[in-house]
C-alpha cells in the first residue's frame, strides 16, 4: 500500500483484478451450479453503475458474465471494452429515444422496459428501424426490502418499474386506463365501481407487448434494492414474479422463457455486516424458484442475476494520506479525534447519502509498528460539509501523525462510479492490481483528473479582460 502510494500519489482508488475476478466467476459458478440442479440455465450480468470502465469491461467478459448498463454512456463504455452486444441489457427508468435506438442498432441483448409509455417509445423506434426489439419488463412485485430507503426499490411508491398490485379506480394512470377503455362508462370510473376490472399497470404492460409487432417479449424483471443481507425478500420476490408469469400465461396464452431477479446482494463494509456466501444465496434461490414453480405447475424459467456491489465493492480499497489532527470534546471527559484526510465525499459520497459505515485501518509500517493506545477517533474529509465523513467511529493509534497512510477496505462499488469534482478537487487515479507469477503488479486504469482537466471543459476568460467597475 505504501509503495502504490508513494507511485500514484493519494487519494488513491485500489482495485484487485483478481478480487474482481474470482468475485465474478464466483457469482457466476455459484448461480449456475444451483439452478443446474434445478434443471435451468442462468445468466449472470455485471452491473455496471458499479464501477465501469473498458478494462474492467474485459475482465466481466473474460469471466463469462454479460453486462448490464443503465444509460447510453454505460452502453458505450460495453461496446467499447468489446461486450458482445448480444450480452448486454439497458435498464433506466427514463431512456432517451437515442440511447433506445442506440440499444437497438447495436443489437443489444434485451431493453428493460420500466413504463407504459416506454413500450410505445420502443415499439415505434424498432419499427421505424425495422427491428423487433427484445424486451423485459421490470415490476415492482412490492417487497419491503431491509436497506436504506434511497437504495430499496420494489416497494410501491418509488421511481422505478411498473406494479404488481391491481390498480384502483383512484389511481391517475388507472382513471386514464379506464377513460381509454370504451367498455367502462365515465359513471364507473367517477364511483369506482370498475376498480376491480382493472389489471395492474404490468398486466397492462404485457397485453401493450403482446399486441405491438415489433415488440418480443422476452420476461419478466425486478430488482429489490441494493446492500441485502436475507435471502428471503429475493425468494419473496421471485415467487410474487414467478406468479404473475403463470397469470400471464393464463390470460394470453404466452409463456414467458425469462426471468431477472435483478442484483442487491450485501457486503462486509464493517465487521457489523454478514454477507452470505455466493453459493449459500444462489441455493436458497434455486429452491424458492423450484418450489413456487411447482405450485404454480410452470417450467423454471431461464434465470438472471445482475450483482454490481458484491463483484466489485471488497475488490477496492481507497488510501488516503492522514492531514490535520484535531481533538475534540463531545462531552465533558469524552474526546474524539477528527482525523482529515485528503479525499472525501467527492471520491465516496456513500457516507453522506445513505449514513453508510466504513471501517479503516493505518496503511503504512506503522500501521503493524504501533505501540499507541486507540483513541476514539472519525476520519473525515477536506470539504466544506460537515456531513463529509468517510469512516464515523473508529479507534486510531495514538501515534497517528500528518503523513500517515490509512486504507478504507471494501470502496470498490459506487465510489468512483459516485465521485465529482465538489471543491474541485480533481478525481483520484484508479489504478489496478494483480499478481504474476507471484509478482504484485500495478497499472493505472483511470488516469487521476488534473486541474488542466476540469478548466478544458470550461470557458476561460484572458487574465486581462477587464473587471466590471465597481466588483
Ligand atoms: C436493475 C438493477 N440491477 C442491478 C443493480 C445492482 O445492484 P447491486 O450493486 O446492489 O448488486 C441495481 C442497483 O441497485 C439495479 O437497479
Ligand atoms: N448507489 C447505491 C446503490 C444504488 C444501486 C443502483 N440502483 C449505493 O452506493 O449503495
Amino acid at each position: 500500500m505504501a509503495k502504490l502510494a508513494e507511485t500514484y500519489g493519494t487519494p488513491l482508488y485500489v482495485i484487485s483484478e483478481d478480487t474482481f475476478r474470482d468475485r465474478a466467476r464466483g457469482f457466476r459458478e455459484a448461480f449456475e451450479s444451483a439452478f443446474s440442479r434445478v434443471g435451468t440455465e442462468v445468466s449472470v450480468y455485471f452491473a455496471g453503475k458499479s464501477f465501469l470502465t473498458p478494462e474492467v469491461v474485459r475482465w466481466v467478459r473474460e469471466e463469462g458474465l454479460n453486462l448490464d448498463t443503465a444509460s447510453g454512456g454505460e452502453m458505450a463504455c460495453g461496446l467499447r471494452g468489446g461486450m458482445d452486444p448480444a450480452r448486454m441489457a439497458l435498464h433506466g427508468n427514463n431512456k432517451s429515444a437515442a440511447e433506445i435506438t442506440r440499444a437497438l442498432d447495436a443489437g443489444v441483448g434485451r431493453i428493460v422496459v420500466d413504463s407504459l409509455p416506454e413500450i410505445e417509445l420502443v415499439g415505434r423506434l424498432a419499427r421505424t428501424l425495422g427491428v423487433t426489439a427484445p424486451v423485459m419488463l421490470r415490476v415492482t412485485p412490492g417487497v419491503h426490502a431491509e436497506t436504506h430507503d434511497f437504495i430499496a426499490t420494489a416497494h410501491e411508491d418509488q421511481k422505478f418499474g411498473m406494479s404488481l398490485a391491481p390498480a384502483r379506480a383512484t389511481d391517475a394512470q388507472a382513471a386514464d386506463a379506464l377513460a381509454d377503455d370504451s367498455s367502462v362508462s365515465t359513471q364507473d370510473v367517477a364511483d369506482g365501481s370498475a376498480a376491480a376490472e382493472l389489471p395492474s399497470a404490468a398486466m397492462r404492460a404485457v397485453s401493450a407487448c403482446v399486441a405491438h409487432p415489433n415488440i418480443d417479449l422476452q420476461g419478466i424483471h425486478c430488482h429489490i434494492g441494493s446492500q441485502i443481507f436475507a435471502a428471503e425478500g429475493f425468494a419473496q420476490a421471485a415467487e410474487r414474479v414467478l406468479t404473475f408469469m403463470a397469470e400471464v400465461r393464463e390470460k394470453f396464452g404466452v409463456q414467458l422463457p425469462q426471468l431477472d431477479l435483478g442484483g442487491g446482494y450485501g457486503i462486509a463494509y464493517t465487521e457489523a455486516d454478514t454477507p452470505r456466501p455466493a453459493q449459500e444465496i444462489a441455493d436458497a434461490l434455486a429452491q424458492a424458484v423450484q418450489g413456487t414453480c411447482r405450485l404454480l405447475d410452470f417450467p423454471v424459467p431461464h434465470l438472471s442475476f445482475e450483482p454490481g456491489r458484491a463483484i466489485v465493492g471488497p475488490a477496492g480499497i481507497t488510501l488516503y494520506t492522514v492531514g490535520t489532527l484535531k481533538a475534540v470534546t463531545v462531552e465533558p471527559g469524552q474526546a474524539r479525534r477528527y482525523v482529515s484526510v485528503d479525499g472525501g465525499m467527492s471520491d465516496n459520497p456513500r457516507p453522506v447519502l445513505y449514513g453508510a459505515d466504513y471501517s479503516v485501518v493505518v496503511a503504512d509500517a506503522k500501521g503493524g509498528l504501533s505501540t499507541g493506545d486507540p483513541v476514539f477517533s472519525r476520519v473525515v474529509g477536506k470539504h466544506c460539509e460537515s456531513g463529509d465523513i468517510v469512516v464515523n467511529t473508529t479507534y486510531l493509534p495514538s501515534d497517528l501523525t500528518a503523513g500517515d497512510l490509512l486504507a478504507v477496505p471494501a470502496t470498490g462499488a459506487y465510489c468512483w462510479a459516485l465521485s465529482s469534482n465538489y471543491n474541485w478537487l480533481p478525481r483520484p487515479t484508479v489504478v489496478a492490481v494483480r499478481t504474476v507469477d507471484g509478482e504484485g503488479q500495478s497499472r493505472v486504469i483511470v488516469r487521476g483528473e488534473t486541474e488542466d482537466d476540469l478548466f478544458a471543459r470550461m470557458s476561460v476568460e484572458p487574465a486581462d479582460s477587464p473587471d466590471v467597475p465597481g466588483s
